[in-house]
């Protein structure tokens, strides 16, 4: 069974491309960089460490990978596989999907059996978003077609992979925790399940709890963390006052989703805990610039602060602490990051508060905008 990986990075070789090579596949991953390419290319293999006391080393063999800026072998490569998956980041999807509508076509050509194509992005309804870009590289009859054919199930994905610095660029370091959750109701009946995925019916509950709860107590360690000073998560979440501050994001964001989902709210809790100990795990480096970046991404309405935050404003709370992580973003100020670039320079040229409605599309008259403006403007007084 051939399975085809968008992304060799730190999610793709440290996660979807061992599972998928756990489970069978022969994995084939695509990716923009050369150095990765060729390395998968001449060796075929490479180590997952776990990173807890034991080390635990897992090798995963089998694998290659092909240049994904080289249109033909992208669309072969689609054509032939038995299954297709991303981790390439949301906003990189659109310039997969080109590659992939013509390997659709070329599928429907050669009557090739059924496809699920499972983006593995952080994001809700990372799959449907995937399926919109390939669908406008589609005419009308091919679309007809292609629906038979291929789905794109949603995916919630849970595991932290920090940045490596290894002298092998195939090595990665991985939390030993993980969770890879899948929408079945848009699967194919009959389909061979991936070791270790976790197949749902109804997939938001997962996807908003992951995403409003790691992800939000993440960057919430990462901005704030970021105003103190601190580099990586670690040394932030050894601050009790930031432990503090991610805990009280969470629980408005825990409020929301037990409200709206029925979670237990002692289960919830335990969530909770769980999740501030996978942070605070110091075999691992995780710096906040990884963990903060694209901060446009974030504020965008959508994502891990803005959605609940709105949420929890309908259900009649004040979601101070989720501001206060907005305004915190607003301060995340990295050269490298193009997005932080992006958003200083709005800042400089129009404003925060124009730039944290742009962006946010919070109006400036409402409740959430004033408690980030609030909190924007404390930040700076303790900044002076
Ligand atoms: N790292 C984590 O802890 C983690 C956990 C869960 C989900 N995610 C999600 O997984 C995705 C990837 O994150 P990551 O941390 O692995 O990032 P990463 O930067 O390590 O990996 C992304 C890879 O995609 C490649 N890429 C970029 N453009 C491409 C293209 N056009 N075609 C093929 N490959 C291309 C990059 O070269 C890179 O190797 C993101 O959506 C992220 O939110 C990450
Ligand atoms: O990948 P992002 O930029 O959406 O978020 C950064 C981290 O919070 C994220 O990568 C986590 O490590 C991951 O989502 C854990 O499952």
């Amino acid at each position: 069974m051939k399975a085809l990986h968008f992304g060799a990075g730190n999610i793709g070789r440290g996660f979807i491309g061992l599972l998928l090579s756990q489970s069978g596949y022969n994995v084939t991953f695509s990716d923009v960089n050369k150095t990765l390419v060729a390395a998968l290319q001449q060796r075929g293999e490479y180590t997952v460490t776990l990173a807890n006391d034991a080390q635990e080393q897992l090798q995963v063999t089998g694998v290659t990978a092909i240049d994904g800026t080289d249109a033909d072998a992208v669309a072969s490569a689609v054509a032939e596989a038995d299954l297709v998956t991303t981790a390439v980041g949301v906003n990189i999807l659109k310039h997969i999907a080109a590659g992939i509508a013509r390997g659709i076509e070329k599928r429907i050509a050669n009557g090739a059996g059924q496809l699920h194509i499972i983006a593995c992005e952080n994001a809700i309804g990372g799959s449907t978003q995937l399926k919109e870009h390939v669908f406008g590289h589609l005419d009308e009859a091919a679309q007809a077609k292609a629906s038979e054919v291929v789905a794109f199930p949603d995916a919630a994905v849970d595991r932290i992979v920090p940045l490596q610095h290894h002298e092998d660029p195939l090595a990665v370091t991985v939390e030993p925790f993980y969770e890879w959750v899948v929408d079945a109701s848009a699967m194919f009946e009959g389909y061979k399940p991936v070791e270790g995925v976790h197949y749902v019916n109804h997939l938001l509950p997962y996807i908003e709890r992951k995403l409003f709860t790691v992800n939000t107590g993440h960057c919430a360690a990462a901005y704030l963390g970021n105003l103190k000073g601190y580099e990586t998560i670690q040394q932030a979440m050894g601050d009790d006052s930031i432990v503090g501050e991610v805990k009280a994001t969470l629980k408005e964001t825990g409020a929301v989703l037990v409200a709206r989902y029925g979670f237990d709210q002692a289960e919830h809790e335990k969530y909770i805990e769980k999740i501030i100990g996978r942070f605070r795990n110091d075999h691992l480096t995780d710096e906040v610039t990884r963990v903060g970046r694209s901060p446009i991404r974030k504020l965008s309405p959508n994502d891990r602060l803005v959605k609940p935050a709105l949420q929890a404003h309908e259900m009649g709370m004040e979601p101070k602490q989720l501001a206060k992580v907005m305004a915190a973003a607003l301060y995340f100020d990295y050269a490298d990051d193009p997005e932080s670039t992006e958003l200083q320079q709005s800042i400089k040229d129009k404003g925060a508060g124009q730039t944290a409605a742009d962006y946010t599309s919070i109006p400036e008259g409402h409740p959430v905008f004033a408690l980030i403006m609030e909190s924007y403007a404390s930040i700076a007084d303790e900044r002076k």
